[in-house]
């Protein structure tokens, strides 16, 4: 299958690498020339492209959209001429698949937000569709998009909240683990033992809810002994804040003004 990814920065180099670690794909890509997108196209041999008639001539079987949201309509626009059986996935947070579709009028579109850890295939990607869709182009959006992580169907209406919860949340759990690398070097490890102790501790907590639907308090509750050490530190986090301190980021990251 040919994938076509427009717009190569975090997002979409995430979505390239995460599909180069299958090698299954054949990959193509369109960015406004740059030495940084140039060398990664080297480094994966996919083939990179600077306008949309050049890509609209490769025929994608699909086209995943990860331009800067402010321009993503205008993009979808200049690939009008896309073949119809082309499918278009949007990840631009907060651009609403009518407006897309409006603009590729021949095409399905489905929005989506998905979340850096694509790269390493193991994202969380939130993902609509229009109920009209055929089959085979629903199956072929999700079987592709199972390749890079676990997928959630949700309604459009879902997807900003979707997009604050899977794809801002990698960065703020980035801001935990960082913090506690902080205090264990405070104790006395060094930074590298601590990130891979800090990333080892939150993948098999995120593994431990995930597999066993246990919710997050039954298993805090698990950790937290009698007059133990967890409960001191649970008390900690709540005299600072830390709970309101969670909600606010996604209130703030929620606020479209
Ligand atoms: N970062 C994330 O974790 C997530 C991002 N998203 C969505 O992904 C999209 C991209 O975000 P992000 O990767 O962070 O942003 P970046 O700025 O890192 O990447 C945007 C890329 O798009 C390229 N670009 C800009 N204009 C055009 C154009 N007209 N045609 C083709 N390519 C273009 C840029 O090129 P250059 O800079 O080389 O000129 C850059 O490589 C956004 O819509 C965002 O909402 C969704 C979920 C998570
Ligand atoms: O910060 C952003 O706007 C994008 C959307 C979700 C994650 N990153």
């Amino acid at each position: 299958m040919k994938v076509a990814i427009v717009g190569v920065g975090s997002m979409g180099g995430a979505i390239m690498q995460g599909l180069n670690n299958l090698t299954k794909y054949d990959l193509i890509a369109m960015n406004p020339q740059n030495p940084r997108v140039e060398k990664l196209a080297h480094e994966y041999k996919f083939k990179l492209v600077f306008d949309p008639k050049s890509l609209i001539d490769l025929q994608p079987d699909v086209v995943i959209l990860t331009t800067p949201a402010p321009v993503t309509v205008a993009v979808a626009e200049q690939l009008q001429a896309l073949d119809p059986h082309t499918i278009v996935i949007s990840a631009a947070a907060g651009i609403k698949r009518a407006d897309l579709q409006a603009a590729l009028v021949n095409n399905p579109v489905a929005t989506m937000i998905p979340n850096t850890p694509v790269s390493v295939n193991a994202g969380t990607i939130g993902l609509s569709l229009d109920p009209k869709f055929d089959k085979p182009v629903k199956d072929t959006i999700v079987q592709l998009l199972n390749d890079l992580g676990d997928v959630v169907l949700v309604s459009e209406e879902q997807l900003d909240i979707v997009g604050v919860i899977g794809g801002c949340g990698p960065a703020f759990v980035d801001v935990f683990m960082d913090a506690m690398s902080d205090a264990a070097v405070k104790h006395g490890l060094n930074r590298q033992t601590a990130y891979r102790l800090i990333a080892s501790m939150v993948k098999g907590s995120g593994a431990l809810a995930y597999e066993t639907h246990q919710s997050p308090a039954t298993l805090r509750d698990q950790v937290a002994s009698p007059a133990g050490t967890t409960i001191r530190g649970l008390a900690a986090l709540e005299k600072h804040g830390f709970r309101y301190g969670v909600i606010d980021a996604v209130d703030q990251a929620s606020d479209e003004d």
